[in-house]
């Protein structure tokens, strides 16, 4: 199959793409820019969310069997400093997808990234597809939008199906997200490189998985006869203390002499605990998560020890 891949160079793309060329297909990846991350085998098509006619041509060129839509802006408290090119880059983006998918001469299935985001105030917990969507934010407004287009476009014919995805991590998580920020600081304060980490709300809970599992449930989304909607979360809450916790002890440091809180890092309180109910693509997809908790963030930290270590060792000398 020939896929493309928008969000290439981000945490998922750049998984998926790696699972995909694995497993023996050609990928496409949706650039605005030469990437700064290594992206062996992928052919590069250039093209901007922000930019209809570019993404009309980067999927006229690719000529995708697939196109797997991951590209988003997607650091939320960023949305309310650009509400504008954050609804542009989600909802407008995902319009101009669709559209150009449907008027393509061949049979393209499509998968289309959407967020726990959409749920915001749901007033149940965990949430399921059918969950009431009252997002909080405006990046969970745009992610909303994105999904009622899904819907509707699947209505008209399209091949399209949409994971509603809770958090979900790897060592390529950039650092402003909250795992990597701790893994990366729990690994800085065991390596003695830093001596503390200030965070936000130590309270909050999120439900998170691997970010290698979730990409996988996006391959089985594009192999079914019939395209959907499916959560995918761990099923889980977890608090941001927790994590903590995990990450400290993995790095083998006590985090109560080294976390300041820092209340200008504190979000707004969530009435409803943002964790999902998986059970559907668990039952419909065959969907497992593969990798626990412990595991993902234990990984990350050994990640990030190996990477601040490599980058404090002093270069080799030529003979
Ligand atoms: C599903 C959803 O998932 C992600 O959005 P997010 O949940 O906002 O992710 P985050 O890692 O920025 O925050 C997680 C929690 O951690 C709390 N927290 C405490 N202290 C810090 C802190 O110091 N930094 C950050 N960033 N968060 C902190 C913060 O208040 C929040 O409760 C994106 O992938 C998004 O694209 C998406 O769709």
């Amino acid at each position: 199959m020939r896929a493309l891949v928008t969000g290439v160079a981000g945490q998922d793309g750049s998984i998926l793409s790696e699972m995909l060329l694995e497993d023996g297909h050609e990928v496409a990846g949706l650039v605005r820019r030469e990437p700064d991350v290594a992206l062996d085998g992928v052919r590069l098509v250039h093209g901007d969310l922000l930019d209809a006619e570019s993404l009309r041509r980067a999927v006229a060129e690719a000529e995708p069997d697939w196109i797997f839509h991951l590209g988003a802006p997607s650091f939320v408290p960023l949305s309310w400093e650009r509400p504008v090119e954050t609804f542009t880059a989600i909802a407008a983006a995902t319009a101009v997808l669709f559209d150009a998918a449907a008027s393509l001469d061949r049979d393209v299935r499509v998968y289309a990234s959407s967020s726990s985001e959409i749920f915001g105030d749901a007033g149940e917990s965990p949430q399921n597809e059918a969950s009431p969507c009252r997002p909080l934010t405006p990046y969970g407004v745009a992610k909303l939008a994105a999904l009622q287009l899904a819907r509707v476009w699947r209505g008209r014919g399209l091949h399209v199906s949409a994971g509603i995805a809770y958090n979900h991590e790897s060592e390529r998580r950039p650092e402003r997200f909250v795992t990597r920020k701790v893994t990366r600081g729990a690994a800085a304060i065991a390596l003695g490189l830093a001596d503390e980490l200030v965070l936000g709300d130590l309270d909050a809970v999120r439900d998170w998985s691997a970010a290698r599992d979730v990409v996988a449930a996006a391959r089985l989304m594009v192999e079914q006869d019939e395209p959907d909607d499916y959560v995918l979360a761990s099923g889980v809450g977890r608090t941001v203390r927790e994590l903590v916790d995990v990450a400290f002890a993995a790095a083998g440091v006590d985090p109560d002499e080294h976390i300041r809180v820092d209340e200008a890092l504190v979000r707004a309180p969530q009435a409803t605990l943002p964790v999902g109910d998986p059970e559907k693509a668990r039952e419909r997809l065959g969907w497992r998560p593969t990798i626990s908790f412990e595991e993902l963030i234990g990984d990350m930290v050994a990640h990030d020890l190996r990477d601040l270590q490599a980058a404090r060792e002093p270069p080799s000398s030529c003979p």
